[in-house]
């Protein structure tokens, strides 16, 4: 398109206004997502806010109660798993025990009745791809963590679906093994253009991985972005406080003026830029958060957000030094300090810290229902 907008057609996914229900209970609620070519999209959350069931609707492993699925453009809601564009790979990775990995690889395609040597030839090619053409006569139980998961991926990618929808699927993997098969992964998606959808309650996946992150939480979407838009601009106070490094603040409006809102916290007066959302009415509840890392000790004494704080404990991350502060109202605060030269500050010792008002980010009042 000429303005660069997105036409149905273009998406290899749609959901609209989706809600299922378990009883009285509701696990997705009014969930709309948009889903591009080729994207790499994660769904993020902490465990039960209904990740797995979104997936299971788009794959049609679940009917949901309302709202329309559309992939490729074409509405699939009542359609079975086998019409829709999709493949799908389990944590567990689901390989048949009895079947060689050949077989597995190819079981696709035989269920497409294609002919024999027409598997057999994309077979050799696809395991070749995988790099376990050596494994081609092993059965599952005789594989590492590693090969399964390479195994699953050839079975579900050999059809060359429009969609593969992947559910926690190096959650089962060595943590050493886990940042090499990201990074293979992303590669391999990036070729195929093959859309994934990701489901991971692991912020770092999620982050390093997804073109496009939706943030859940309790059936709901909180919030949808670029890994960049939710790091720097938190929609909500969960969002904030779910991703980590974020400082979450609750406090009352005050006066805005030239873009700037004055909220009172019981802990002092902070200055925050409304950015794109409407001033709240003074007194109205609001929240904003602040990063760890902008936040800085011993602050020039014109920095308008100042606090003094109480450390409790130094993590180490490598070159950032993690602390732990306690506030006058008892709210934990965390500071991230770079560089080994830094002055230290150690458990026990007060601080002043300070920000600048364009650190602070002012969070959606109306999103916080
Ligand atoms: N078949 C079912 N019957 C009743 N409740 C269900 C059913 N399937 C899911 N739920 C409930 O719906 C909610 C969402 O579950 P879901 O598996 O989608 O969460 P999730 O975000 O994927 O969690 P996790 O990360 O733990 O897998 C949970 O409270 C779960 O107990």
């Amino acid at each position: 398109m000429p303005d660069g907008s997105v036409t149905i057609s273009q998406l290899d996914l749609e959901l609209r206004r989706i809600r299922k229900r378990y009883g009285s209970f509701t696990a997705v609620d009014d969930v709309s997502l948009q889903v591009g070519k080729g994207q790499f999209v994660c769904l993020l959350g902490p465990s039960g806010c209904g990740k797995t069931t979104t997936l299971r609707c788009i794959a049609g492993l679940e009917e949901p109660d309302d709202g329309d699925i559309l992939i490729g453009g074409k509405e699939v809601t009542g359609d079975p798993p086998w019409k829709r564009d999709i493949a799908m790979m389990f944590q567990d990775f689901a390989l048949f025990p009895h079947m060689t990995v050949a077989k597995q690889v190819g079981f696709g395609l035989e269920m497409l009745g294609k002919p024999k040597a027409e598997i057999a030839k994309r077979v050799a090619e696809v395991l070749k791809a995988f790099e376990i053409t050596s494994l081609a006569e092993r059965k599952p139980a005789s594989l590492s963590g590693g090969q399964k998961q390479r195994v699953a991926l050839a079975r579900a990618m050999i059809t060359e679906p429009r969609i593969l929808l992947l559910d926690e699927p190096i959650g089962a993997l060595d943590y050493s093994l886990r940042e090499t098969v990201m990074l293979e992964l992303k590669m391999l998606q990036q070729r195929s253009g093959i859309s994934f959808i990701w489901v991971t309650h692991d912020q770092n996946e999620a982050f390093s991985l997804g073109d496009l992150v939706v943030v859940m939480n309790h059936a709901k979407i909180e919030q949808q972005g670029t890994p960049e838009e939710i790091l720097a601009r938190p929609r909500t106070p969960f969002v904030a406080g779910f991703v980590q490094g974020n400082n979450v603040f609750h406090g009352e409006a005050g006066t805005a003026a030239g873009g700037v809102l004055r909220v009172a916290c019981p802990v002092g007066e902070f200055l925050v830029p409304l950015a794109d959302l409407p001033a709240p009415a003074p007194g109205a509840a609001v929240s904003f958060s602040v990063r760890a890392e902008r936040i800085a000790d011993r602050p020039d004494p014109t920095l308008p957000n100042r606090v003094t704080a109480r450390c409790t404990a130094v993590e180490f991350f490598g070159a950032v030094r993690r602390h732990i502060l306690e506030l006058a109202d008892g709210e934990v605060l965390k500071y991230d300090q770079f560089g080994a030269l830094a002055p230290r500050i150690l458990p026990g010792q007060t601080v002043d810290l300070g920000w600048r008002a364009e650190d602070s980010v002012l969070h959606d009042a109306v999103l916080q229902g």
